[in-house]
């Protein structure tokens, strides 16, 4: 691998946010259940809205209604020639009959009375059914020399009486022209225009509610869904790694903007051509489609702000979408639900009502689309029935005629005093008072800038500077007063640390291009995870640490990557302060963090391609830098997979590989071979002596003694945050690698092993300072540290004990690097679970 001194990059604005759009793009397409979600939901929801506007039938003058049968498909109708029936009855009785299509000639010897009749009817089919098709009926009968014409109807349809003696009148009719016929019309008067108006009013109103929350709904569910992929990059560690490359936080939230309001717009297009075509006269008339795509196009430009400001809350997509989903249905339909019933003149909370409308105007993006679409709605309603009214009352005052009353106002609903309500609208949609929707246009239009600046302030930690500030006085380290005692420093630690402390870091940028100087580590939840740690490493070094879990490695590489920031303390790399230059810091280096921060849609050629162009490397050089490493790695089979269908140890050899792009002079690998098979690891191994024989200079920590043995020049194990001691594996063996370790198995008795409590007791009484590491299952791990004991003096003592004490079998061993690790580590306290608050809060 070629040796320069710095990495190729940064990359310029616009070729990082290009990178950015075309891993959003990949991800994009490769899942397709998403992108179709967020397309769909929007636009079925505005058909939806739409649909109910258009099925709503117009407030006004009841319409004209002709009397007829054409309401019941399957009627029949009894008619009969009377008791008394001659020739007379019957030609009425004929009459009357051929108005219809299914007539029953009643027998009235069968039946004398139309109610014997009916009865028999109802028994036979079922009163429902009775209902449904017997509606009238008509009786003709003769009493001395007049014919009696009785006409019958059913009492459930509204119209039955009008209905039946329409036809008997027409039946008798009939009889004497058979061309004849008088059509019945119920036409209910006008109303009053003042009871119209009112109905209409309400009427408005619900409808304008409830098309704003149908498209509200649709649209704040896709804003929403936006949010998976950006809490899965930061969580995974793919956008921190992203940085590390070389992609400025501008660079990376403008591409996230533009390509989720492309996203967006496509959606809201479709919405516009469902406008014009379902012709909502409120969103179309007069050119007010263009009004409503200004409404989508900042309520876009608004909530996508708001949507990445709430991603920080959340470590998990799915708790992420869930919570901010319930945010913006909350914000957007309950709240507009709750002020638009306190503005009800009837409850008396109209001031409560206005006060919080203006509140969440101010506030949220959701309940600015709602108003703004239900006041759209009301404008154009107030607009369509007072405007005509309007006119005719001024002319009537002109006329003289002034106690004309504007049906648009009424007096308040209880009638007292002399106030009145009047339906306002505008001409003008964009005016700033209600039903005008000037205030949500302007305040969508601020947010916007509002919710974008608080992003990059959290992005560019000033928020967690301020916070610090504010909250840095009062906060408890409680890591610092865990387990400190019993614990002396040792004498090269330091040393090391006086020697950091004893000149400027211009001084030891002349001997170490990696200098921590007091770096010191307190989380949020009071946890002192790093404490006063001081040391500088050389070029050319492979540097490691070493720790159990929770020891404080990864928060010492996340202080160094810019990934935390130190609460304390300085760390300059190749001159570069962490604190106050950390992109040039970044710029120099290369990262594979603990876990395998990789965008599982990406396969991995597409990963190392998209991690060389943000490192700035030449288009020209790059496909041969990606195969050198796919073979390096030996990832060629898997190359062209996408990274989620990777095993770990693949996943762990492609971060390795993204750390190795671009030659950085410093390469930071936390646990790099976790989960490699042997022979990958070895692989591996020999590839970082190879980069470290080339120039670089390589941090890594693991939990593999015989790994550090191989690769390291130096290294220090940390204990509870603190570095216990430093050197090189064979200084370290040398200094605390006196004395031996004795492994002894018990034997068994009846299948039961047989107790050490002896054994040990009488090895105690010889050997000084002996230490029993570890029992399990019979096998008894002893460390002795005496220097004096001889190895002919344990032999011959373990010959004897063997006998005495039952040993099935012993050995003797000098000591190793990972006994040297596991006496410093024996005081390690054991990592703490993250704060329950904040486990909450990020919803873990
Ligand atoms: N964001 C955080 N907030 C609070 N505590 C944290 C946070 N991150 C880490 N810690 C705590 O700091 C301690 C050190 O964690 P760190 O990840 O640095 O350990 P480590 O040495 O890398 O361990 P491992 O070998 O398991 O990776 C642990 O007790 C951990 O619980």
């Amino acid at each position: 691998m070629k040796a320069s001194e710095e990495t190729p990059g940064p990359c310029t604005l616009s070729s990082s946010s290009m990178e950015c759009l075309s891993r959003k793009f990949i991800h994009a397409t490769r899942n397709i259940a998403i992108a179709v979600a967020q397309l769909l939901l929007p636009i079925i929801f505005t058909i939806l809205a739409l649909s109910v506007e258009k099925a709503i039938p117009d407030v006004g003058d009841d319409p004209a209604l002709v009397l007829n049968m054409n309401p019941w498909k399957q009627y029949t109708v009894p008619y009969s020639k009377g008791v008394n029936s001659d020739l007379t009855t019957t030609s009425y009785a004929d009459a009357y009959k051929s108005l219809f299509g299914n007539t029953d000639l009643v027998d009235r010897t069968t039946y004398p009375t139309f109610n014997d009749y009916f009865k028999a009817v109802q028994e036979d089919q079922g009163i429902s059914t009775f209902n449904r098709r017997y509606i009238v009926a008509s009786d003709f009968d003769k009493q001395g020399s007049q014919v009696m014409a009785t006409a019958h109807f059913n009492g459930q349809p509204y119209h039955g009486i009008a209905i039946s003696l329409q036809f008997m009148m027409n039946g008798i009719l009939r009889k004497f022209d058979p061309t004849s016929n008088i059509e019945v019309t119920n036409h209910p008067l006008p109303k009053k225009e003042s009871d119209n108006v009112r109905r209409i009013f309400f009427a408005t109103n619900g409808t304008a509610f409830t098309i704003a929350i149908s498209i509200l709904f649709g649209m704040a569910f896709m804003a929403t869904s936006f949010i998976i992929f950006l809490i899965k990059e930061r969580s995974v560690g793919a956008k921190h790694l992203q940085a590390v490359s070389g992609v400025r936080p501008f660079a990376y939230w403008l591409s996230c903007f533009v390509w989720d309001m492309f996203n967006y717009l496509v959606p809201v297009f479709i919405i516009m051509i469902l406008f014009a075509i379902f012709g909502t006269d409120a969103y179309v008339n007069d050119g007010r489609l263009g009004i409503v795509f200004l409404i989508f196009l900042l309520y876009g430009w608004s909530v996508l702000p708001f949507v990445y400001m709430l991603h920080f809350l959340f470590n998990v997509p799915s708790t992420g979408m869930v919570a901010v989903s319930m945010i913006n249905l909350l914000s957007g339909l309950i709240f507009l639900l709750a002020t638009y019933t306190l503005s009800i003149p009837l409850l008396g909370t109209e001031a409560i009502g206005k006060a919080l409308e203006i509140i969440f105007i101010i506030i949220f993006p959701n309940y600015d689309l709602g108003l703004a679409l239900m006041d759209m709605y009301t404008n154009s309603g107030y607009k369509d029935i007072c405007g005509p009214v309007r006119e005719t009352v001024c002319k009537l005052i002109a006329a003289g005629r002034s106690n004309a009353t504007n049906p648009c106002c009424f007096p308040d609903f209880c009638g007292e005093g002399d106030d009145t309500t009047c339906f306002t609208y505008y001409d003008n949609f964009l005016q700033w008072e209600k039903p005008g929707i000037g205030r949500e246009i302007l305040f969508m239009a601020i947010q916007g800038v509002v919710f974008f600046a608080i992003v990059l302030l959290a992005e560019y930690g000033i928020l967690s500077r301020i916070k610090n500030a504010l909250t840095g006085g009062m906060r408890a380290s409680v890591g610092s007063q865990v387990n400190l005692q019993g614990q002396e420093e040792d004498s090269d630690v330091a040393a090391e640390a006086r020697r950091i402390n004893a000149s400027s870091a211009q001084e030891l940028q002349k001997t170490d291009s990696l200098i921590l100087k007091n770096v010191d580590k307190i989380y949020d939840t009071g946890f002192h995870a790093v404490k006063n740690i001081s040391c500088g490493i050389p070029k050319n070094e492979c540097f490691g640490l070493l720790g159990q879990n929770g020891a404080g490695k990864t928060s010492t590489f996340k202080m160094l990557t810019g990934d935390e920031a130190l609460t304390s303390g300085n760390a300059y790399l190749n001159q570069y302060s962490v604190k106050s230059n950390i992109k040039k810091v970044q710029q120099n280096l290369g990262y594979c963090p603990q876990f395998d921060a990789l965008i599982d849609q990406m396969t991995g050629r597409e990963t190392l391609y998209m991690y060389a162009r943000l490192r700035g490397i030449e288009e020209s050089q790059i496909s041969g830098i990606v195969e050198r490493l796919i073979n390096i790695m030996m990832l060629q089979k898997h190359a062209d997979k996408e990274t989620g269908f990777y095993s770990g140890g693949n996943k762990r050899k492609l971060s390795t590989a993204i750390a190795l792009i671009g030659d950085p002079p410093f390469i930071f690998l936390d646990e790099p071979t976790t989960g490699m098979d042997p022979g990958a690891r070895r692989q591996l191994w020999n590839v970082l002596s190879d980069v470290r024989a080339s120039g670089r200079t390589l941090i890594l920590t693991s939990h593999s003694m015989e790994e550090c043995d191989a690769l390291c020049t130096r290294l220090v194990i940390m204990v509870n945050g603190r570095f216990v001691c430093l050197g090189s594996p064979q200084h370290l063996k040398n200094k605390f690698g006196h004395g031996y370790t004795l492994f002894c198995r018990m034997g068994l008795k009846d299948g039961v092993v047989i107790s050490s409590t002896d054994l040990v007791n009488h090895l105690k009484g010889i050997f000084k300072d002996l230490e029993v590491f570890d029992t399990n299952q019979g096998y008894v791990h002893f460390r002795i540290p005496d220097d004096n004991a001889k190895l002919a003096q344990i032999f011959g003592v373990m010959e004897q004990a063997k006998e005495q004490f039952e040993v099935d079998d012993y050995s003797v061993h000098q000591t190793t690097l990972e006994q040297i690790f596991l006496t410093f580590t024996q005081n390690q306290v054991a990592p703490k679970e993250k704060d329950k608050k904040k486990c909450c809060k990020s919803c873990c």
